[in-house]
């Protein structure tokens, strides 16, 4: 039994749009860990990126794990940049029903590129580059998922439509949020 979704991929696939009209459809909570920590130091990713270094952000971004990780009926939608770990996987894994969002390249650098200077550690003068030498990092992060969802193509109604069959297919149970809870 599972309590909670939670949507992992690299920067630009979709965790963010898709996550909360997920969440709608399931009539769940929704929680971004980006605007978590925006709420959090008063203070853009990009401005706590330069604040804080990459340590830093690091840091705060397993807190943020560590708080939601055993949320009930709640759509988790991480950061871009969220390392997955064996360790984090396993905390994710416990209560979470992982799904990675992946897209094709050019998908990936037409999104990233709508809002310069919101994602602090892009290279967007090597986006080309950039945005392959992401994609080969999260090729190894599949295959421990749960489940891998194109996001290429297709609004995000179909996208959610394809997250619901492939959950319904796999017969994941979750377990509902206790009233008042
Ligand atoms: N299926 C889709 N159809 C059309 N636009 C989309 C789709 N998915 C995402 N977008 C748009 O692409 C941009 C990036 O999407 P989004 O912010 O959800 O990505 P993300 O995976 O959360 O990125 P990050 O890792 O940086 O947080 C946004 O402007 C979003 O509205
Ligand atoms: O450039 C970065 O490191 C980041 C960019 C965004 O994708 C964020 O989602 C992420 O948390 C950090
Ligand atoms: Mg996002």
């Amino acid at each position: 039994m599972k309590r909670n979704i939670v949507l992992v991929g690299m920067m630009g696939s979709g965790k963010s749009h898709i996550g909360r009209k997920l969440a709608q459809r399931l009539g769940w909570q929704f929680v971004d860990t980006d605007r978590r920590i925006e709420r959090a130091v008063g203070m853009t990713i990009a401005e706590f990126y330069a604040h804080a270094g990459e340590k830093g952000f690091r840091e705060r971004e397993l807190n943020v794990l560590h708080q939601v990780s055993r949320y009930h009926e709640a759509v988790i939608s991480f950061g871009g940049n969220f390392p997955m770990s064996i360790e984090t996987y396993r905390i994710l894994h416990r209560h979470g029903f992982i799904i990675a969002l992946l897209s094709e390249p050019f998908r990936v650098e037409e999104r990233v590129s709508r809002h310069i200077g919101k994602r602090p550690t892009v290279d967007y003068d090597n986006l080309r580059e950039f945005v392959h030498k992401m994609m080969r990092q999260w090729e190894e992060i599949y295959p421990y998922c749960d489940c891998v969802v194109d996001t290429t193509r297709g609004g995000a109604s179909q996208i959610v439509d394809t997250i619901v069959q492939k959950i319904e297919e796999k017969k994941v149970q979750f377990i509902a949020r206790e009233k008042g809870v």
